[in-house]
């Protein structure tokens, strides 16, 4: 923080930072896990940034929960049980709700300060707590998973950037904790991050997905406040007939107007229409 800016730390993307305009602090604390800040800013709402990294502002938030949320959702003919690992934002949350046909959706966060203090300062996004359908378990992902099976049709990794505690899940092994958890048919759908910066990691983990699931696939949405103005998800699926890239459910004009704000059924196919750069860099990683 600087005479009245917040500069994100280039943590993973050497040599450039956002910075947002600071209207007011509004909370700061040392978590068991992680800095912990959240300040009201000048023209992007509010916003929670973590060890330094902006994970979601009130403005922009919308494009990264419901792409992250409603490409897998929508892949899946009846998502009924889903978990959210990371998410403590409420945000991913407040979005799968919006399927009527959910019966519970589980969200595993390690750090219950997100949560407290997203429930004080980001209650549009935190909105997703407060559904019956919802249940909390504080605790690393990782071992939350190892005693998984068969237990969920969509799983969604809404994580922070694999420098601090989000490392593991950027793993084979996590993965594979992943497809096991799954029901037959499901929907895995995690941070993906982005291919300005990260094409080899991108690369590396699409590489390693396809060794467990039939189907992967890199998607991205636009959004101002991440690195680069822009994040992907990678997206796997255990059924082999199952086209990630094309929504299996769409909900009518009408309904996307009143449910979503980034979202629609175009918007799911074009956002897995990649640039040359990217599509010559994962191609040549799965030949190696
Ligand atoms: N619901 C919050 C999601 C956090 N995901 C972000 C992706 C981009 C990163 N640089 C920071 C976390």
């Amino acid at each position: 923080i600087q005479d009245g800016w917040f500069r994100e730390k280039p943590v993973l993307w050497p040599g450039q930072a956002m910075c947002l305009e600071i209207d007011e602090i509004l909370h700061h604390e040392k978590s068991l896990y992680q800095d912990v800040l959240l300040f009201k800013s000048k023209t992007y709402g509010n916003v929670l940034a973590l060890d330094g990294v902006i994970q979601c502002t009130e403005r922009d938030e919308h494009s990264y929960q419901e792409m992250i949320t409603h490409i897998p959702m929508m892949c899946h003919p009846n998502p009924q049980k889903v978990l959210v690992i990371g998410g403590g934002d409420g945000g991913v949350l407040r979005e799968v709700v919006k399927h009527e046909s959910v019966e519970e959706v589980t969200l595993c966060d390690i750090d219950e300060a997100v949560i407290r203090t997203s429930k004080k300062y980001l209650p549009g996004m935190a909105i997703g707590f407060d559904n019956p359908k919802v249940k909390v378990h504080i605790g690393d992902g990782f071992p939350f998973l190892e005693d998984k099976a068969n237990c969920y049709d969509v799983i969604i990794t809404d994580s922070s950037d694999p420098v601090g505690p989000a490392e593991s899940l950027f793993q084979y092994k996590y993965y594979e904790l992943m497809k096991n958890a799954l029901r037959p048919g499901g929907v895995v759908a995690a941070q993906g991050e982005c291919q300005w910066l990260h094409l080899k990691l991108i690369a590396e983990v699409r590489t390693f997905c396809r060794q467990l699931f039939p189907v992967v696939e890199y998607a991205y949405t636009t959004i101002p406040t991440y690195p680069s103005g822009q994040i992907g998800i990678l997206v796997c699926s255990a059924d082999p007939s199952c086209n990630l890239k094309k929504p299996i459910r769409k909900w009518s004009e009408d309904k996307e107007e009143k449910l979503f704000k980034y979202y629609n059924s175009e918007i799911h196919e074009a956002a897995f229409v990649l640039p040359q750069f990217t599509k010559s860099a994962l191609k040549e990683a799965e030949s190696k």
